[in-house]
């Protein structure tokens, strides 16, 4: 959030949109001849310092929209930009370095490497950027999740709950400047799905990172600063607080 000082006006916060889809739209062809409408001209906002949600019934597109916006799937048709960058037209390797450069995933999957330890995945992003993993912030960040005992362990070893927070130092380590998570909390219990979700919002709280994600938890929803229902590969209400509509 930017703020605008106008004479006589006082401080007015200029919302920075750094997520930003204009007319998204999805088909593919499952079987030849036939096609599938998965996204329906879906204009979409993202605000730096925020956290915001997408909601929706089963097969309504919302992780086909996140996959769009973070430039991992390309849509059939619309455009998106990342901090006043549009990605849609990139190339490839572009398109990689942009990745990796600004942005964090975190998916139900974790993402992980099975095959490496846990310091070796915290460093993964700093290798494919071409830098050395920063030791001493590394072992702070281990050691706020509670993971420095198992620094030397392949992540396999690990409970579902400790590989998302494997996943989650990873993006916060890595300094990403957008966050975009699918289903964070989806296979974690209670307590461990509360713990993420206050790494994400502590994340938006400095005022520059952004937060994207699905979810289908409605406390996790409320959670969020704007929440965005998707049904049927359309946007279907947008939602401050999780509360209001507008
Ligand atoms: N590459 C693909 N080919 C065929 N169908 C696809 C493809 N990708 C997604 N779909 C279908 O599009 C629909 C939307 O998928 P998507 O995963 O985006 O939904 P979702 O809202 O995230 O669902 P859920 O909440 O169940 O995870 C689903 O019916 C899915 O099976």
């Amino acid at each position: 959030m930017n703020v605008n000082r106008e004479a006589g006006e006082g401080v007015v916060p200029v919302p920075i949109y750094t997520v930003e889809a204009q007319g998204l739209s999805m088909q593919v062809s499952p079987r030849r001849g036939d096609s599938l409408t998965i996204l329906q001209g879906v204009d979409f906002q993202a605000e730096q310092g925020r956290m915001t949600g997408i909601v929706g019934p089963s097969g309504s597109g919302k992780s086909t929209l996140l996959y769009c916006l973070a430039g991992l799937e390309k849509a059939s048709a619309g455009r998106v930009s990342l901090l006043g960058q549009e990605i849609t037209g990139m190339g490839l390797s572009q398109l990689t370095r942009f990745r990796r450069k600004h942005l964090g995933f975190v998916f139900q999957s974790y993402n992980l490497i099975s095959s490496m330890t846990v310091e070796e995945n915290l460093a993964l992003p700093f290798t494919l950027r071409g830098q050395r993993l920063p030791r001493e912030r590394a072992s702070q960040m281990l050691d706020y999740f509670g993971l420095l005992p198992q620094r030397k362990q392949s992540v396999t070893q690990l409970s579902g709950g400790e590989q998302q927070r494997v996943a989650l130092a990873r993006v916060l380590l890595s300094d990403a400047d957008i966050v975009f998570a699918d289903e964070p909390t989806g296979a974690l219990d209670q307590e461990a799905g509360a713990k993420v979700i206050e790494i994400l919002r502590s994340l938006v709280a400095g005022g520059n990172k952004t937060v994207v994600l699905v979810t289908h938890s409605s406390q996790v929803a409320d959670q969020c600063d704007r929440v965005v229902e998707v049904v049927d590969g359309r946007i279907a209400q947008h939602r401050p607080q999780g509360k209001v509509l507008v």
